[in-house]
């Protein structure tokens, strides 16, 4: 058996044990446990203690993580090699958001130097909008911004522009994705032509929801501008030519290259719509945050290292103690679509069968994530939680001090997180009303902000990031990768076809019929 087979049988050995003690008998054993189990990175705090593992199981996930080859693998990322496998690249998202100076290599070939450089062009449009100067055709300045884009090119810069909002709002912003033609009806009726700056944004500048919805606001520039409305149009892409095509030269392509993974761009020229809506200064913040978990994740020893032990954590739930699921319930309402936009980053990373070397994976990968915003889902699911016949790990995610209205209703929203994490853990017994019977031993972790800057915004989507990453390098996959949506696409291109009056293809009875019935 390899080391790393024997790390994973010990771990499941040691969840196994500590799936027949109770988490919170594990304070009185261990003096240490919410020290240890606490950590502190980039402005953050992770407690870790009212997950499932005693000493022993904390101590076999570590040594997996050793193994496994985690540190090793960390080191090769951010040296610029090439992880993601497949698509023989590089991931090198922590490139965009390194201070200047800084020295990245993707594959031996130095980039820190051309990020720079976009980031200078970004800044420097950035302000020109804010201020004014940049005009659109009628000579007005521009007060939208109209982001059309979908999947990495939407659910970040979607999450961070709900995130930050209130903090410095000069030029608002309106996010379209679907092909959905209302999505984008509604958003145009709402938009005024003339101060409307169009940001398509698509890394491969190919996407069938993201060309049609272009297609849609340049017609609706030149119905309402003329010629001149093209003028509108801004693209973030690394398709240079593909936006030449569509009619956007390349003095306003904001570009990135294909080390940026589409889930891991909001760092790069993606975030333009957030930088113009929310200042270059906050857009700043955000990468500082990033950077700083970045460094925190690059030195801090495993025991320490909170996006190793946050994996780890999930690892030996999900591995450990065979749980599908996982609840991610942040008790802020701007950070209310954190969920989803984890959803894109692990299951879409992480939802792979097959190892980097193409053969079965030996351990169940992803888990299913889901969540909104607390204290909304205390009165829908939350149920389940607490009573249901399956375990679901919450990771909650508050943030201690808010200037937002008024002040006793933070203090209510944090007495609300803080008790639904005592109460999944601590339960309550009544054995003459089973129904009101609560068992308790339900884990959570608990991410703590101190306010919801750009900087702890940064830090938490980082933390997440290489999250994802450690649990990529011990399932042996590639989280890099995302081959399938693939099918899917070519399937729809198919269906189109024969939608829009091409002959029929060879499906399957069901689907045959559906053509057949929605057939104009
Ligand atoms: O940015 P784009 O090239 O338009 O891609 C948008 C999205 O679509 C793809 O199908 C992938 O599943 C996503 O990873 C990607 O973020």
């Amino acid at each position: 058996m390899t080391d790393t087979a024997a790390a994973w049988t010990a771990l499941e050995a040691a969840a196994a044990a500590d799936g027949e003690r109770r988490i919170v008998d594990l304070f009185e054993a261990e003096p240490d446990r919410l020290k240890r189990l606490t950590v502190e990175a980039a402005s953050l705090s992770v407690d870790l203690s009212k997950q499932p593992w005693s000493r022993a199981g904390f101590e076999a996930a570590i040594a997996l993580a050793r193994a496994g080859g985690v540190e090793a693998r960390r080191d090769r990322f951010f040296g610029g090699d090439t992880v993601n496998v497949t698509e023989t690249r590089a991931a090198l998202h922590m490139a965009l958001r390194a201070p200047d100076g800084a020295a990245f290599e993707a594959q031996g070939r130095p980039v820190s130097k051309s990020v720079e450089g976009v980031r200078a062009a970004m800044k420097a449009f950035v302000d020109q909008v804010r201020s004014g100067a940049y005009k659109g055709a009628t000579g007005q300045a521009f007060t939208q911004v109209l982001h059309i884009g979908i999947g990495g090119s939407d659910l970040g810069p979607r999450m961070v522009w709900r995130a930050l909002k209130p903090l410095n709002r000069r030029i608002e912003v309106t996010f379209v994705g679907n092909v959905d033609p209302s999505d984008i009806a509604a958003a145009l009726a709402a938009l005024d032509p003339a101060r409307t700056l169009v940001v398509v944004v698509s890394k491969t500048f190919t996407t069938q929801e993201t060309m049609a919805n272009a297609a849609a606001a340049k017609a609706w520039l030149r119905g309402a501008l003329g010629e001149v409305g093209d003028g509108h149009l801004v693209a973030c892409s690394t398709n240079l030519e593909a936006c030449a095509a569509f009619g956007i030269p390349a003095e306003r392509v904001f570009g990135f290259e294909d080390w940026v993974g589409g889930r891991y761009s909001t760092w790069s020229s993606v975030g333009l719509s957030c930088a113009i809506g929310l200042g270059w200064e906050a857009f700043e913040q955000l990468h500082a945050g990033a950077a700083a978990m970045d460094d925190h994740f690059r030195r801090a020893p495993l025991e320490r290292n909170a996006p190793v032990l946050l994996a780890l954590a999930h690892i030996y739930n999900r591995n450990g103690l065979g749980r599908p699921v996982r609840v991610v319930e942040p008790y802020a309402e701007r950070l209310g679509l954190l969920a989803n936009y984890l959803q894109q980053l692990e299951m879409e990373s992480n939802g792979k069968r097959v190892t980097e070397a193409g053969t079965p994976v030996a351990h169940a990968t992803s888990t299913a994530v889901f969540g909104n915003a607390g204290t909304n889902d205390q009165h829908a699911f939350f149920q389940m939680l607490h009573q249901g016949t399956d375990i679901i790990p919450v990771d909650f995610v508050a943030v201690a001090r808010s200037d937002e209205g008024p002040a006793r209703q933070h203090v209510i929203l944090l007495a609300n997180a803080i008790a639904q994490a005592e109460a999944l853990m601590v339960g309550a017994a009544n054995a003459a009303e089973p129904h009101r019977h609560f068992p308790g031993d339900r884990p959570s972790s608990f991410i703590l902000l101190d306010r919801l800057t750009p900087y702890a915004l940064g830090a938490l989507i980082a933390l997440y990031e290489h999250k994802v990453f450690v649990e990529g390098t011990l399932w042996e996959i590639d989280s890099f990768d995302q081959w399938g949506v693939e099918l899917g696409k070519t399937l729809a291109n198919k269906v189109l076809a024969e939608l829009e009056g091409g002959s029929a293809g060879e499906h399957d009875a069901s689907t045959a019929a559906l053509i057949a019935r929605l057939k104009g």
